[in-house]
């Protein structure tokens, strides 16, 4: 529990200004690494969450808890600063591949076999590789660089990272039968949810006064409005994909957060998708990565 306090202590250093000043590249990147934890613990702790784990409560699941999820979290810390070091270094996607298929071991292992976090590895991963990108060329960490950097030097790999004809992934499984995009089309497009949807949702909540744990609920509930989640679809078919999409639209169309009974509407939905076994747990992904390129880029953490 000291490693857990000492991980999730306040960060000092909070502006762009020092995150690109000329601290040891090592350094940079073990904050770049912390951060990327944090948010993962940011988005396991933050409640009400439909049908998704917290330490609340563990929603729609039946084989992992909170403390599954935190044990893969510690798991995965070097991973992060590995791979934010590979992208500062240049290193070709075949390297970075290599590296988030060895976190998925270590997750996996962490866990004893349950997926706690393919998607953030893949996703909260590349960013730290394409953060590293930044600050070996020198830029300033803001979300438009970060994309940029991702897309000019692995978009093209990216673009072509298809599913093997024998993978049975639920993801893999979901495209099949569903063509339910996901986290490799995400990863293809520069992850669109995060830079054009969940970020923005978070910083106007954020702008209009309302506090981090409001603005994190309507990133989650744009998110879920707005994504093709692979989770959703695996667990729940097209009914499932539709009633998690219309729940969610119909959150944010009240207002989100801003709306006064949002709290019991936000419960009554973790209620109904927990009755109905759904878990939106790509967009639980994507907002851990949102929450990263917020404090990445000098946001609270
Ligand atoms: C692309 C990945 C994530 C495969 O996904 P696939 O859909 O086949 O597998 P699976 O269903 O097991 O996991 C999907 C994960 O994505 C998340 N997810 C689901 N929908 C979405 C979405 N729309 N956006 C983002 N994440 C999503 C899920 O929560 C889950 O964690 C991945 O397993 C992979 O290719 N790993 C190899 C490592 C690699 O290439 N890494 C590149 C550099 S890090
Ligand atoms: N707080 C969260 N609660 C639940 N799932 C989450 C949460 N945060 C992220 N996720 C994502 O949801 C995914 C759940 O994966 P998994 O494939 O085990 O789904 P599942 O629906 O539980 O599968 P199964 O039907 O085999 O139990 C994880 O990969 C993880 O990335």
């Amino acid at each position: 529990m000291a490693e857990l306090s000492a991980l999730l202590a306040p960060r000092t250093v909070r502006t762009p200004a020092t995150v690109a000043a000329p601290v040891g590249d090592r350094k940079f990147c073990r904050r770049i690494a912390r951060l990327a934890v944090r948010s993962l613990y940011a988005e396991l702790a933050l409640y009400p969450k439909p049908g998704l784990i917290s330490l609340v409560d563990n929603g729609s699941h039946e084989d992992m808890t909170a403390e599954t999820f935190l044990r893969s979290m510690f798991a995965l810390r070097r991973y992060f600063l590995d791979i934010a070091e590979a992208g500062m270094a240049g290193a070709p996607f075949a390297e970075l591949k290599r590296l988030g298929l060895a976190a998925e071991e270590r997750m996996l292992r962490a866990t004893l076999g349950t997926n706690t976090h393919r998607g953030a590895i893949f996703c909260l991963g590349l960013l730290s590789a394409a953060i590293g990108r930044c600050r070996a060329a020198g830029a300033c960490l803001s979300p438009g660089a970060i994309r940029n950097a991702l897309i000019e030097h692995w978009g093209t790999e990216l673009g072509a990272h298809s599913v093997d004809a024998g993978t049975q992934s639920h993801g893999a499984k979901a495209l099949r039968r569903y063509a339910a995009t996901g986290a490799r089309e995400e990863g293809a497009r520069g992850f669109p949810s995060v830079f054009e949807v969940g970020l923005p949702a978070l910083r106007r909540t954020l702008g209009q006064g309302r506090g981090m744990r409001r603005a994190r609920i309507d990133a989650l509930f744009s998110l879920m409005a707005h994504i093709s989640d692979t989770n959703v679809y695996h667990r729940g078919g097209i009914n499932g994909a539709l009633t998690v999409r219309s729940q969610a639209r119909a959150f944010v169309a009240r207002g989100g957060s801003a709306a006064p009974d949002w709290e019991a509407r936000a419960l009554a939905r973790h209620r109904d998708f927990v009755a109905a076994r759904l878990s939106p747990g790509g967009a639980a992904d994507l907002l851990g990565a949102v929450c990263f390129v917020h404090a990445a880029c000098g946001g609270e953490g």
